[in-house]
């Protein structure tokens, strides 16, 4: 190890377990989910530690104390993406906010993004058509539960509400090509959060040559492309028509700061547009599903949650945002399950720019620096010994704890200068639909009990290997009208 660190000019790098010639620390992680294997090794060499995928150094940051070094102490050193040959492919075809490298383009976009795109005025903007997805939701379930009394897979009800609401923020509707359009986007999210071969060994013409991985990022772009540019004419061609009047939803937005001779080319547009619906759909559904999963496997939370939702709700046949502030116990549930259960486990990876010094030791320039979001969450010396049961009280012990970037113990929307600046947009739509589920069905696990399986998908994200089927029965009060389509 003393000699490979003296190649790379480090004194004292991090420790990391054994290394095998050409595939580095590889080994260690076959046949787990990456942020689990990472948090085990880390048990055993410490809270940052320095694995080799292949040629790539990565650097893990698995502590309250370590994610504060990288996202704040540090924080500039480790504000850009690596540029892996699967990010540089996805963004090849143009740059938005997402895989843009620290610097000029990624300031005056994400400038754009926190302060028209993003802000509290402009998700409150979007409040009606969100109430209107939430309630075809709600119809949907209505209508599956009518059919038969067979469980629902309430999974992909979610994720279509969740697409349904992003998209309508973002153009204004549901677009004409939609499936194909999020079929795309889901492709592309599965590239973008594994590593190809190239990625692993960007000095060797081979590795290019057999990846797969690198042929199939290649034709993403090019399918996200089309569809995108298909979009953006659907848009252009109905606001000719006239059909688009003053709406103010983000393509409309985009398209006219561009007019007005702004800094945005068409290609950040449609890159910026692809970010939004890529960093936005799937980490939200993910969460309303496994915050459904855990209260169904917490019955005292379930009947807290559902108490102050239709007490809060009384007299009312549907959900409105108004009453969302008041419900303070859903909103710790969806703390709690972002705490088990962070999207994005190992958030969204950094790159090291200049040599840095974080817990004594030295992170090699270029490096790829992770946070273990999920470890970290789970951490029994910041959460006690039951570190790892589903606990939405913690949060009222705890007041202080949040995951607005103050707290590194809790950090699943990340910190510092590339946070995720979709929080209010996230939170408005999780709770929404929580609320929604909760005020118009009782539910029951199918059979009337036992355990919900509660297994993860072998992906670096936080997927549901099963999705959520269970049996809604529509409360005495509801009035919703099943969906006729
Ligand atoms: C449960 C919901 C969500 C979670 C857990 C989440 C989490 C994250 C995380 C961990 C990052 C990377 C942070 C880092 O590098 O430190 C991120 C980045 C980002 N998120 Fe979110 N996100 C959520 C929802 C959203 C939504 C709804 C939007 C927009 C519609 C959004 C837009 C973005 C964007 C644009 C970035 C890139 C920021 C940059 O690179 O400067 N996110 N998100």
């Amino acid at each position: 190890r003393k000699a490979r660190s003296r190649k790379h000019g480090l004194t004292n790098p991090p420790p990391g377990p054994w290394q095998l010639p050409v595939i580095g620390s590889l080994h260690h992680l076959v046949g787990a989910l990456p942020h689990r294997a990472m948090r085990d090794l880390a048990l055993r060499h410490g809270p940052l530690m320095l694995l080799r995928m292949g040629e790539l150094p990565v650097v893990v940051a698995s502590s309250a104390e370590a994610a504060r070094e990288v996202m704040k102490t540090h924080d500039v050193a480790f504000a850009t993406r690596p540029g892996t040959h699967t990010f540089a492919t996805l963004a090849s075809d143009s740059l938005g906010i997402v895989l843009a490298p620290h610097g000029e383009h990624w300031r005056q976009v994400r400038k754009l993004c926190v302060n028209e795109l993003l802000s509290a005025r402009r998700v409150r903007s979007f409040r009606g058509s969100r109430e209107a997805e939430a309630y075809s939701l709600v119809a949907s379930l209505a209508s599956a539960s009518l059919v038969s009394e067979a469980p629902v897979n309430v999974s992909p009800l979610i994720s279509t509400f969740v697409a349904d609401a992003v998209m309508s923020a973002v153009v204004g509707d549901r677009i004409g090509n939609r499936d194909a359009f999020l079929e795309g986007l889901n492709e592309g999210l599965q590239v973008a959060v594994g590593f190809s071969l190239p990625d692993l060994f960007p000095s060797s013409r081979l590795a290019r040559a057999l990846s797969g991985t690198a042929r199939r990022v290649d034709a993403v772009v090019r399918k996200m492309v089309r569809l995108m540019d298909g979009v953006i004419e659907e848009k252009r061609a109905r606001s000719a028509a006239g059909g688009d009047g003053d709406d103010q939803d983000l393509l409309n937005v985009l398209l006219r700061i561009h007019a007005d001779g702004g800094p945005l080319d068409m290609g950040t547009i449609r890159a910026v547009i692809r970010d939004l619906f890529g960093a936005g759909s799937e980490s939200s559904s993910t969460t309303i599903q496994w915050a459904m999963a855990e209260l169904m496997r917490n019955p005292a939370a379930l009947r807290r949650a559902q108490a102050e939702v239709r007490g809060a709700l009384a007299g009312q046949s549907r959900v409105s945002e108004d009453a969302l502030p008041e419900l303070r116990y859903v909103q710790l549930v969806i703390k709690e399950t972002l705490r088990l259960h962070a999207p994005l486990p190992l958030l969204l990876p950094r790159e090291c720019r200049e040599p840095c010094r974080v817990l004594g030791y030295d992170v090699p320039q270029g490096a790829m620096v992770l946070v273990n979001a999920w470890a970290i969450g789970r951490d029994t010396a910041t959460w006690g010994p039951d570190a790892e049961e589903f606990r939405p009280e913690r949060f009222e012990e705890a007041a202080a704890v949040d995951f607005r970037g103050a707290d590194f113990e809790f950090v699943p929307f990340g910190a510092g200068r590339r946070m995720c600046p979709g929080i209010s947009f996230g939170l408005a739509v999780m709770e929404l639909a929580l609320a929604s589920l909760l005020f118009h069905f009782d539910w029951e696990l199918p059979g009337g009990a036992g355990e919900l399986d509660m297994a993860e998908a072998l992906a670096s994200r936080d997927h549901r290997k099963q999705e959520v089927r269970l049996v809604a029965a529509r409360h005495r009060a509801c009035s919703c009208r099943p969906a006729t389509s």
